[in-house]
């Protein structure tokens, strides 16, 4: 399957490319082709500026390389340019074919300098990094590989020939087993192959390892609440726990505490993978803890997921992959909830309640913030996982009100 996700020779002309230009809208796609191609005017805008053009795709058959490479060159990027350069995320991909893309950045410079040449010359070193340069001839622009020093050796030049929208925006089509995991081997995996360069990862596995997953047969009802920071879950919870007389869980567990902070500074294939094997271990905490008492989930496998393919999506909500698409599938054999509810509650009152509580804000809160796009993701995703699906809670009312309309909902539906 990875083996696909590379430039191969020839293989440039089945595949298409695609520029996330303006976030709100479709990302300008493109093909190439031998014979030189007007380009349309959305296209003009991209290619047609003044500037210098590049775009640099980075592949390896080393997931866990990709990913770091990747990320390191994102914040090379983004730290090092001037703000004469834009910085735009690209990919390459063939329409509908999963785990086809291999993911980039499209740079265009409007400096005076040769800062953007002088790195991308040193990010060109790497064995996993392939660079384009873009250059225009009245109404046409070709891409040919790039080298600052001399033209590449037998480079073709290939005609940027715009093309239609995908069915299936890119970024959707790598999401299975790299941003969200359906088995928990597959999870594992991502770990295992990172042991060398983390070493945390053995300390997690054992964990993981460790847990022995008790059948819930007639065991008490499991509740999971869901909703982003600061809807109220902690204190709904909380509430909960007393009135219902339940045992309190949270996803990730205690356990993994100390080594949250570490993998949620690594790319998203391995910060996935690692919350997505801490839902494995509160799924056999809760098995245990079912058999005693109603148990209360605070965040499990709709947060992973949500956040997971909110953050892989690019731009606009209607990117995100379809309704029925199986990526919103409960994993198989992962516990499964009695009762999943989302907290929702409206942009400005979470605002509010984040303000009051007056703590620090996690980069993915700040982002939320600033970044709507994101948060809508994050709930039409919440409110699209299957099997159990949620059931949507207005938390905007007092907590004594919240927690009412809530132990009714339990009532009816899980008869406690
Ligand atoms: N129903 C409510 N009405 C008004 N304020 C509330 C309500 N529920 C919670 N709050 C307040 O909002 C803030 C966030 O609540 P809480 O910590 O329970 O949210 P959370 O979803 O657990 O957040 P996080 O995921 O970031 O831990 C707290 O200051 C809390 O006192
Ligand atoms: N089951 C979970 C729980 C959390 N996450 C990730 O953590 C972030 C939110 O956690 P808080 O402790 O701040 O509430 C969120 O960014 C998720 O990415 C998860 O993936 N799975």
């Amino acid at each position: 399957m990875l083996r696909r996700a590379m430039f191969r020779c020839g293989e440039l002309c089945s595949r298409v490319f695609a520029v996330e230009f303006d976030l709100r809208a479709e990302p300008l796609y493109f093909t190439l082709s031998s014979s030189p191609q007007v380009l349309h005017h959305d296209h003009q805008r991209l290619f047609g500026d003044c500037g210098k053009l590049f775009s640099l795709h980075v592949q390896s058959e080393n997931r866990i390389e990709k990913a770091q490479t990747h990320a390191q060159i994102k914040h090379k990027l983004s730290s090092t340019l001037s703000r004469d350069c834009d910085v735009f995320e690209a990919s390459s991909f063939i329409p509908d074919d999963e785990n086809s893309v291999v993911k980039g950045f499209f740079i265009r410079d409007k400096s005076t300098t040769t800062l953007s040449e002088e790195l991308l010359n040193t990010l060109r070193q790497s064995k996993t990094v392939c660079m384009f340069s873009y250059k225009r001839e009245g109404q046409y622009c070709w891409q040919e590989l790039w080298s600052p020093v001399s033209p590449v050796k037998e480079s073709v030049r290939q005609y940027i020939t715009p093309a239609t929208a995908a069915k299936h925006h890119p970024s959707t089509l790598n999401i299975r087993n790299s941003d969200v995991f359906y088995s928990m081997d597959e999870a594992y995996k991502v770990l295992q192959e990172c042991t060398d360069i983390i070493p945390e990862s053995k300390a997690v596995l054992k964990l993981v390892d460790e847990q022995l997953e008790i059948s819930s047969g007639d065991a008490y009802p499991v509740i999971v609440i869901e909703g982003l920071d600061a809807t109220g879950k902690t204190t709904l919870t909380e509430a909960l726990r007393e009135s219902l007389n339940a045992t309190l869980l949270k996803s990730p567990p205690q356990c993994l505490t100390s080594f949250r902070q570490r993998f949620d500074s690594e790319p998203p294939l391995i910060r996935r993978a690692f919350y997505a094997l801490g839902n494995y271990i509160t799924a056999a905490h809760i098995g245990k803890e079912s058999l005693r008492a109603p148990v209360i989930v605070d965040r499990y496998w709709h947060s992973t997921a949500a956040y997971a393919i909110a953050t892989a999506v690019s731009g606009r909500v209607e990117n995100l992959p379809r309704l029925d698409s199986e990526l919103y599938q409960w994993p198989g054999d992962l516990l499964q909830p009695n009762l999943v509810l989302l907290l929702t509650v409206n942009p400005e009152e979470r605002l509010r309640r984040l303000r009051d509580r007056g703590q620090d804000k996690t980069v993915e809160e700040a982002e939320l913030e600033l970044n709507q796009l994101f948060r809508l993701k994050v709930e039409e995703a919440y409110k699209r996982i299957q099997n159990p699906a949620c059931i949507i809670v207005d938390a905007s009312p007092s907590p004594q009100e919240v927690l009412q309309q809530v132990q009714r909902l339990i009532r009816n539906k899980c008869h406690l």
